[in-house]
């Protein structure tokens, strides 16, 4: 798996093929119908101004099916290249999102942008898996510093918010202009467990801490790399 960094601080890295085109059309046969999707939502249940574009949570399960695995590689690859505390269970759902031509997601903040720490909980980093690419325009950019990614099928764009406190993690979706563009997005709450789960930080809840993993020198090292 190649991985370029982007950007150092905050963290912005693409990584190439996390996921087979195969693996793309299969989560695209487990997110079904697109009928059953619906105008894109916040978490807290409004309609976003943000977006246009059509979305549907999407719940990795026990089972071995393509969403399940993906979502654990997700995790797996957001914990070494980020070196957060982030547990996979708990976490909110994988949020599917489908976009037509003319669709776009104006710019915003996925969790705080501009603080230099975040509460216990929050969201601190989120990925987009690029299931399908349009072809003409459709790419996702961070305004702030001009940013420009262009995607391609089975790339784990990945890009962190804690601290940020110029607020360069802000970003948008262009529009497509031709064909259609299908993400998996993904955020990460630290701090999260089965127990205390995301809606539960979501509501104010206070996480217990965990207890700090002492860095082993190969953990500090790639903590260091990106
Ligand atoms: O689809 C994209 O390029 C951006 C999606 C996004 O920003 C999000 O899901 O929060
Ligand atoms: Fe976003």
């Amino acid at each position: 798996m190649r991985a370029d960094v982007l950007r150092r601080t905050p963290l912005v890295v693409a990584v190439h093929s996390l996921a087979t085109p195969e693996e793309c059309a299969q989560l695209q046969g487990e997110a079904g119908d697109l009928s059953s999707l619906g105008r894109a939502h916040v978490s807290g249940g409004t309609t976003s101004r943000d977006r246009r574009t059509l979305s549907k949570n999407l719940y990795p399960g026990e089972t071995n099916d393509t969403l399940t695995r993906l979502a654990a590689r997700f995790f797996e690859t957001a914990r070494q290249l980020t070196g957060y505390e982030l547990d996979g269970e708990g976490q909110e759902p994988v949020n599917w999102l489908y976009y037509k031509s003319g669709y776009e997601y104006r710019p915003h903040c996925d969790g705080a942008c501009g603080t230099r720490s975040v509460n216990y909980g929050s969201r601190v980093a989120s990925s987009l898996l690029y299931c399908a690419v349009a072809d003409d325009g459709g790419g996702t950019v961070f305004p702030p510093d001009g940013l420009k990614i262009e995607p391609t099928v089975g790339m784990l764009l990945l890009f962190t918010y804690n601290p940020d406190p110029d607020g360069l993690s802000r970003h948008a979706a262009c529009p497509v202009l031709r064909g259609e563009k299908m993400t998996a997005t993904q955020w990460y709450r630290e701090g999260v467990t089965a127990k205390h789960d995301w809606e539960f930080a979501a509501k104010g809840g206070r996480l217990p801490r965990r207890k700090k993993q002492r860095s082993s020198p190969r953990r500090k090292r790639e903590r260091q790399e990106v």
